[in-house]
């Protein structure tokens, strides 16, 4: 990271509620869901290369270098822009992998951002998230950096103002494929569609925990340990579950009375993603 001309932050998001209305053609499945951001990530240095070259500089054990979607979507942000330059990146991974919170939509979010800042490139986010989209369903939100109803499979992207508590996000150590779940014969794919407003109201569910729930006995349990103190939910296809706080104090000690064997973070919900902050105050420097 020393060489590192930009450090960006990559947060985590959470899905509060996760409701699968229809299924496309195709198989991807019709959502409606609530995206809200997680003062808490990962971190990405970036540097110009002049040669072109796209050179990630930290591997993630079971991820080749060319399918890592931070190098995704470097390439794809280069060959669509017909930038000549290249860049070298460095990746502090401390999201957990195949936890529904987001990890690599978000690095891939992050990478568009940086080096469409650092290439000026001048791409708005419109053109951003729709090269996004093409890497991952989560990609747009990150992109767009605010807290979100999304429809269709994430894309319909409605902002919204929701509260900002504290979040207990505890990660069994289990790996879920979102693929897995999806393709699940037992899966709900008929859930009425509601309205942002009902929805806002409060409520909603995720489709997928019964299914997680009862694949996988370490989500299970992690949520009936949470559930002891706080009424827990999964995010996403799962594994990490979560429950929310007024305050950070109430987190933490629920957090130390957690097993030492279950990995878990306390972070702000955020409506405006901090990867998204960090480019305004850059951006409040320039023009300083
Ligand atoms: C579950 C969510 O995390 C909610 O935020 C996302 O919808 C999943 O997003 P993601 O991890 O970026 O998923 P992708 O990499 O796009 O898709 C992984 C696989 O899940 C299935 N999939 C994904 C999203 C969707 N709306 N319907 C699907 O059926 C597809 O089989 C796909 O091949
Ligand atoms: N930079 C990256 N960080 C994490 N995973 C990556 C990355 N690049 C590629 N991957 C691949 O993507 C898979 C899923 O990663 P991720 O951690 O984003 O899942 P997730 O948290 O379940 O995401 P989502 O909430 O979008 O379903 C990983 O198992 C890995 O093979």
């Amino acid at each position: 990271m020393k060489q590192a001309q930009l450090t960006l932050p990559a947060p985590a998001k959470l899905n509060l509620m996760l409701h699968i209305v229809g299924r496309r053609a195709d198989g991807y499945h019709e959502l409606q869901t609530l995206f809200q951001f997680l003062d808490y990530g990962d971190e990405l240095g970036f540097a110009v290369r002049e040669d072109g070259e796209i050179r990630l500089h930290t591997e993630i054990p079971g991820v080749p270098h060319d399918s890592n979607l931070i190098v995704k979507a470097a390439r794809s942000l280069q060959q669509q822009s017909g930038c000549p330059l290249g860049a070298d990146i460095w990746l502090d991974k401390r999201l957990p992998m195949g936890g529904g919170i987001g990890g690599g939509s978000s690095d891939a979010a992050t990478t568009l951002l940086g080096l469409n800042h650092l290439w000026r490139l001048g791409w708005d986010e419109d053109r951003l998230a729709e090269l996004g989209l093409a890497l991952g369903a989560d990609v747009p939100v990150f992109v767009r950096g605010r807290a979100a109803f999304a429809e269709g499979v994430g894309e319909r992207l409605q902002p919204v103002e929701l509260s900002e508590p504290w979040f207990l996000v505890v990660a069994p150590q289990v790996f879920v494929s979102t693929a897995e779940i999806f393709s699940a014969p037992e899966l709900t794919r008929s859930t009425p569609p509601i309205t942002v407003r009902s929805l806002l109201a409060g409520g909603g569910h995720n489709d997928c925990q019964p299914v997680v729930e009862k694949r996988y006995p370490e989500v299970r349990n992690a949520l009936n340990l949470l559930n002891k103190f706080v009424p827990a939910k999964m995010t996403g296809t799962g594994a990490c579950v979560f429950g929310s706080f007024p305050n950070q104090g109430d987190a933490d000690k629920v957090a130390r009375q957690l097993p030492v064997t279950l990995p878990s973070f306390v972070a702000q919900g955020r409506n405006i993603s901090m990867l998204h902050r960090r480019l305004e105050a850059l951006a409040q420097e320039a023009n300083a």
